[in-house]
């Protein structure tokens, strides 16, 4: 299969890898997706400070958040969320526990989280028919977000959703609403506060902590769970809220050669991930065998959370 480049700063960096089939073919960016102009709301995407019913709650979900993602913090949720002790349930289970749950981080979307899903997944499956993971990557890329079910601690919203940025070193003055940051604890500490902080040139996002939420976490679940996803599956789950970078190229002094590779298909991803979000419903009935089939291919039936 040969596909197109339509996107400038893929052209100089080689060919993206098709990590299923292991050949190496060009990509199509937006295989024919059309991007709307407007969210469900009439504004534009990611407008954080448009005059809008949800700017003023919006802003001070990203004012607690900042002040409260710190280097400590994040080691006390993954040390916790490691252990996969909170329940067992399979992926479809958890889609439907998603349901119940509303993102109060963002300003283009106030549906039920599966209607998200299902719209993600939908699209970016008519444009990439083959791609079967990429389809299942956009299905389960925000069920981390059960963080806010009382059988997973009931965790606040801003240790959930909203983007996400390293801790650890520098907060990066792209991040939405970065002002916030002054009141961070880490924002005055001298081994955490400067470009490269804890971390070293081109060591991989890997050995990066990011802010703790349902990024990373679905990922620990994905990942421990022994998904057969590849790789670039598995970064979009981790890395899709990091704004920063994939969207303003912060950061990249922190990857390594296979983030760069990975990266190619998280900017694919997320133009499906923040442009599908609309009021028109899925028939979630009908797509459901579909996402069946692709969740026994790639995850065992049941999975420790
Ligand atoms: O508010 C949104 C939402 O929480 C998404 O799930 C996340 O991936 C985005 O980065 C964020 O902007
Ligand atoms: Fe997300
Ligand atoms: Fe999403």
């Amino acid at each position: 299969m040969t596909i197109i480049v339509d996107q400038p700063q893929f052209e100089n960096e080689g060919q993206a890898q098709i990590p299923n089939s292991g050949e190496k073919s060009e990509l199509v960016l937006d295989g024919g997706f059309c991007i709307p102009h407007a969210n469900s709301f009439g504004h534009n995407f990611r407008d954080y400070d448009v005059v809008s019913e949800r700017q003023e709650s919006v802003e001070n979900f990203y004012r607690v958040n900042h002040i409260n993602q710190t280097v400590d913090f994040v080691k006390k949720m993954r040390e916790e969320y490691e252990k996969l002790d909170k329940i067992e349930m399979s992926i479809w289970e958890s889609c439907e526990l998603l349901n119940q749950i509303v993102d109060e981080s963002d300003p283009d979307i106030d549906d039920p989280q599966i209607e998200h899903l299902l719209q993600t997944a939908e699209a970016i499956r008519k444009d990439y028919p083959n791609q079967d993971w990429l389809h299942l990557t956009a299905l389960i890329h925000d069920l981390g977000k059960v963080l806010l079910h009382p059988s997973f601690g009931e965790l606040p919203q801003w240790a959930v959703v909203g983007d996400t940025f390293p801790v650890g070193c520098a907060f990066d003055k792209s991040i939405v609403h970065s002002k916030y940051f002054v009141e961070n604890p880490d924002y005055n500490n001298p081994t955490y506060n400067s470009k490269y902080g804890i971390y070293s040139k081109g060591c991989g996002l890997e050995n990066v902590m990011m802010s703790w939420g349902h990024d990373d976490y679905m990922y620990l679940v994905a990942k421990e769970n022994r998904t057969t996803l590849p790789s670039a599956g598995l970064f979009i789950i981790r890395y899709h809220s990091f704004y920063a970078l994939h969207r303003s190229g912060a950061y990249t002094h922190l990857m390594n050669e296979e983030d760069v590779e990975n990266l190619k298909w998280l900017k694919i991803f997320n133009k499906y991930d923040l442009y599908s979000k609309s009021k028109v419903r899925v028939d979630i009935e009908k797509v459901k065998p579909y996402y069946e089939s692709l969740i026994n291919k790639y995850f065992p039936a049941k999975l420790r959370w």
